[in-house]
């Protein structure tokens, strides 16, 4: 592989954010390890690796084209302009073709499993293209909130390539994603609160003082509880019992980041929301499992 192409491809893996798409991906499999029903066998697991490579594939591509879209605003951002974009290394352009290509090959490996899967996955990387970041990002503090369907449809789709169905366990999975996603987000963008006041980007921390940011950080997080532990009517009490443990840690967090609402504290809300939301997937895939 010749040395500009492999540095172009490692600039392409850098844009499409790959640790986002590891927890995307394990959400994609709890919904798909749900969705299994009581008779797995080896032939089930067939339909694992399309939905993974299929949603993978349109999820990167839609944060290529996110960082297509940013380039003038990334510019403004620390935490944002080492990208191969902002650095001019991959034009705007560029990153919309390679992006979409992705994205639409990403949607037609879906088939392979079936066409709920095809549409959830079509559906995660519109939502996230059209409605988060081109439509309301710049617009609304509601961005993040509506944006957060984006990643329901990770889990959705896993669930639809299992079970070719969408269903109540299906939403409840979906909608856990959905409410955990505001208490994730609000708190990178607490830490990073001056990236985004410079680049004009309207989230909930540049409009309200860091306080109250906490506090919707710890409100956002009070009401995704609920749904968390809803999959205990599916995965029995071990669950309940497990996901209570992990949330009362990240309302530790949260309560300390009310107390002390600096970036240290933010920062710690959010490391701790990744594997908060991983473990309690992982919890679910094994429980459904044994
Ligand atoms: C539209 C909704 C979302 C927004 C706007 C958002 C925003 C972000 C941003 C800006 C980052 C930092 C990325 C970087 O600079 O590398 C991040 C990190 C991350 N996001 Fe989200 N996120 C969203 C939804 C999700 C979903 C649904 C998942 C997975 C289910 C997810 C998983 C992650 C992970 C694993 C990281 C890396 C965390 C770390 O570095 O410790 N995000 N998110
Ligand atoms: C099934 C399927 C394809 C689902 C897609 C889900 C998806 C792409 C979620 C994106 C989550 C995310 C990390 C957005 C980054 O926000 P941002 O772009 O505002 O972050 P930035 O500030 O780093 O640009």
């Amino acid at each position: 592989m010749s040395i500009a192409f492999s540095r172009k491809l490692n600039d392409y893996i850098k844009l499409a954010k790959p640790r986002v798409i590891s927890l995307l991906d394990i959400a994609a499999l709890a919904g798909f390890v749900l969705g299994l029903g009581k008779s797995v066998n080896i032939f089930s697991w067939i339909h694992l690796l399309p939905v993974l490579i299929g949603g993978s594939l349109a999820a990167g591509g839609g944060m290529i084209i996110n960082g297509g879209l940013e380039i003038e605003k990334d510019k403004l951002m620390k935490r944002n302009s080492w990208r191969p974009t902002v650095k001019g290394e991959v034009s705007k352009g560029e990153a919309y073709t390679v992006g979409i290509v992705a994205a639409i090959i990403g949607t037609v490996v879906g088939l392979l499993d079936n066409l709920l899967t095809s549409f959830f996955i079509a559906f995660g990387f519109l939502v996230y293209v059209l409605v988060y970041s081109i439509w309301l990002k710049p617009r609304t503090w509601w961005n993040i909130v509506i944006g957060g369907l984006a990643g329901s449809a990770a889990a959705w789709a896993g669930y639809a390539a299992s079970s070719g169905v969408f269903n109540f366990e299906s939403l409840l999975l979906g909608l856990l994603v959905f409410m955990w996603t505001p208490g994730h987000f609000w708190s990178l963008a607490l830490r990073f609160k001056d990236d985004y006041v410079k680049a004009e980007i309207p989230m909930l921390p540049v409009l309200v003082d860091e306080r109250t940011s906490a506090k919707a950080i710890a409100v956002s997080n009070i009401l995704m509880i609920p749904f968390a532990l809803s999959l205990t009517l599916y995965l029995g009490v071990i669950y309940g019992i497990l996901v209570s443990i992990l949330s009362m840690i990240l309302l530790y967090y949260n309560f300390r980041l009310i107390k002390n609402p600096n970036k240290d504290e933010a920062w710690r809300s959010f490391k701790f929301s990744s594997p908060y939301l991983a473990i309690i997937l992982i919890i679910a895939i094994i429980l459904r499992l044994v």
